[in-house]
């Protein structure tokens, strides 16, 4: 394991019941990396994240974050991970100062000199864009400025570690938008490491420096996007109609394709489109792959 290695997996099998969601899942991640876990509905991404968070007993594996097994760290460790939920409704009578100050003093016996105490109430309200509405009851926040007091809820102790699943959910292109910043000025200011799940892969190539692929009770994919996109389907996807029939191809050399297409075949050819293909492609091709049993 490098010394830099924030979360090391390995092996991690978890049962509910008679249903094997997770199947020998391994991976790492380093200090200050962005990694997202991406994988279809009930792949296991939630129950993976929270085996990681301490919030849920694994069946098998090992599993180490920040140097501790989560199923046993106490609370000193619990201070130094920060945790975005996928829903989280509590507290609605309560105003965001209220909230985020109370859950700052929960950080206050944890303060280390090296990363300073809980963050102040005023700047996080302004780093997750809540301003004006810090002092009205969280009920009446509508759901993207929820998702952003979820978030300021995560960051207030300074997390070295911040999971945040699905955590653009339900926002406004804008407020996505400013979200990703936060995220790379955490990275960059503080080196915080990030583990996020989410559903945009558009987000997922944008924001992470590696992606994880879960299905079917493992990680089917590890790497840089523009890697996993070059490994999975070629550099690129040539379309064309003939005899009004449609064709796709992946090659790695779309010119030369393409001058073999008009040899062959000529003036028949209609509708040419060539396309690199982007993360989306990779990740439905790794998927299906996946469901066919070819990975
Ligand atoms: N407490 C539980 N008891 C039994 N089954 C569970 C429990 N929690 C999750 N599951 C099942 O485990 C599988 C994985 O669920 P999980 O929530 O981890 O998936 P996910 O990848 O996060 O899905 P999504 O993308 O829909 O959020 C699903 O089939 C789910 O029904």
């Amino acid at each position: 394991m490098r010394a830099d290695t924030t979360v090391s997996v390995r092996d991690l099998y978890m049962r509910y019941g008679t249903d094997d969601v997770l199947r020998g899942v391994g991976f790492e991640v380093r200090r200050g990396e962005i990694v997202c876990l991406l994988g279809p509905n009930g792949a296991g991404k939630t129950t993976t994240v929270e085996i990681l968070e301490g919030f849920r007993e694994r069946s098998a594996g090992d599993v180490k974050v920040l140097g501790a097994d989560p199923s046993t760290a106490g609370e000193e460790w619990r201070a130094r991970i920060g945790v975005v939920l996928q829903s989280w409704r509590d507290h609605g009578r309560w105003t965001p100062r209220m909230l985020l100050r109370h859950l700052g003093r929960y950080y206050a016996p944890y303060a280390d000199p090296g990363r300073g105490r809980a963050r102040d109430v005023d700047e996080l309200i302004g780093m997750v864009g809540l301003d004006g509405r810090a002092d009205r009851p969280i009920r009446l926040l509508s759901g993207g400025q929820r998702r952003r007091l979820d978030v300021a809820a995560g960051i207030v102790g300074r997390p070295e570690l911040l999971f945040l699943d699905e955590p653009t959910a339900g926002l406004d292109p804008l407020a996505r938008r400013e979200f990703h910043d936060l995220v790379r000025r955490l990275v960059a200011e503080e080196a915080t490491t990030i583990l996020l799940t989410t559903h945009d892969l558009d987000e997922a190539a944008g924001l992470a420096d590696r992606i994880l692929v879960l299905a079917g009770g493992r990680i089917v994919a590890d790497g840089v996007a523009d890697d996993l996109v070059r490994r999975t389907i070629g550099v690129a996807l040539v379309r064309w109609s003939r005899g009004g029939e449609h064709f796709a191809r992946t090659t790695p050399d779309a010119a030369a394709f393409v001058r073999g297409l008009f040899a062959r075949h000529g003036e028949e050819i209609t509708d040419l489109d060539v396309r690199r293909p982007g993360l989306e492609d990779a990740y439905l091709a790794l998927v299906r792959q996946h469901e066919e049993g070819a990975v």
